[in-house]
């Protein structure tokens, strides 16, 4: 078998399909080179020191756990010199991060969730790290990157990925042109492609959401759930699978591995947070990947990728993963 690496692929990418730069060809591979330095530190667990919370919380006032902080800190040390970034905006930081001497020229954004499912760190369950890349706007005017050059709508994005620290080390990956994924060689130390066309199935019978939540869910989202769970007896007249890992990286990858469908909708809480997840760090790039991989993603009514962001952490409700499934959703928000 002819193995092709992230490079490879990415080379590819850049000469034959035009699909990205050689700017954005260097940035993913920093980021990818980062992702293996955080697998590292992961698979080391208790040796190497790297459980646990730390006493700080971070803007969104979530105890930051070490892994969460190490893992933001290698994302930026990478990116500070490689790369032709202007500015990086991460889930743990509170404004966005200024590469030193390289803003206006910089022509891209990044954006990371540096460790994604923080909740599974201590207990040996799958987590990740979730990035997108956009142009920078600031680039051509001369001026200072601001944080507004970030709020672009995710159908912006130049490119969007994540890795999952499990079993295997994965790297899922799209440019626009369909999505590919990379298992990581530990012994050779680089991302094979394993995967190169990631289609998710249109139809499912397997949800994920955390159910503790149902008494603050919507209606339509309480509607459809509860016909999930009616099974062959209900309106849907098919028997529904439950899966929740909690780690959004590794619930979607079940997804665009075997189909189903992910849902952390906004609730009626009196916190008004328009739900838990991340617009910008976990949302967008998500919602990109999985569309690119024929799936649909939408905060119940609207398309993910169609909002216009308003804040650098705005949360969003997100409802993703096969499209048949996804279209009922927004059916029973539209007839409410
Ligand atoms: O613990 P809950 O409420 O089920 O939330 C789980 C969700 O929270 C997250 O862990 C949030 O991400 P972070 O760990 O990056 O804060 C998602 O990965 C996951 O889908
Ligand atoms: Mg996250
Ligand atoms: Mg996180």
């Amino acid at each position: 078998m002819t193995r092709k690496t992230l490079t490879q692929y990415l080379v590819e990418q850049q000469r034959q399909k035009k699909a990205v730069s050689a700017e954005v060809r260097l940035l993913i591979e920093t980021v990818a080179r980062a992702c293996k330095a955080i697998n590292h530190a992961v698979s080391k667990g208790a040796l190497g020191g790297v459980l646990g919370s730390l006493e700080t919380e971070n803007v969104q006032g979530e105890v930051q756990k070490k892994l969460d902080v190490l893992s933001n800190e290698i994302l930026l040390e990478a990116n500070e010199w490689g790369g032709h970034l202007a500015a990086m905006a991460s889930e743990e930081m509170e404004t966005i991060h200024r590469i030193p001497n390289r803003y206006p020229k910089g022509e891209y954004l990044l954006l990371f969730d540096p460790l994604d499912g923080s909740s599974n760190i201590d207990v040996n369950v799958s987590i990740g790290t979730i990035f997108s890349v956009l142009h920078a706007p600031h680039h051509t005017s001369g001026r200072e990157v601001e944080e507004e050059d970030f709020l672009q709508p995710g159908s912006q994005q130049v490119a969007a990925g994540y890795a999952v620290y499990g079993p295997q080390a994965m790297l899922v990956l799209t440019v626009g042109t369909g999505v590919v994924s990379f298992t990581l060689d530990r012994e050779m130390g680089s991302w094979v492609l394993t995967n190169e066309d990631i289609k998710i199935p249109e139809q499912t019978s397997e949800f994920a959401i955390n159910m503790s939540n149902m008494r603050h869910w919507e209606a339509p989202v309480k509607r459809y759930i509860d016909d999930c769970l009616a099974g062959k007896t209900g309106s849907l007249g098919k028997d529904y699978n439950m899966r929740w890992i909690a780690s959004m990286v590794a619930d979607v990858h079940r997804i665009l591995t075997r189909g189903g469908i992910f849902m952390y909708p906004r609730d009626e809480r009196p916190s008004g947070k328009a739900g838990k997840l991340r617009l910008m760090y976990e949302a967008n790039p998500m919602s990109f990947i999985v569309e690119q991989a024929g799936g649909a993603a939408i905060d119940g009514n609207e398309r993910i990728l169609d909002v216009q962001p308003t804040a650098l952490h705005q949360r969003i409700g997100v409802v993703l993963g096969s499209k048949e499934e996804v279209e009922r959703v927004r059916n029973y928000h539209a007839q409410a």
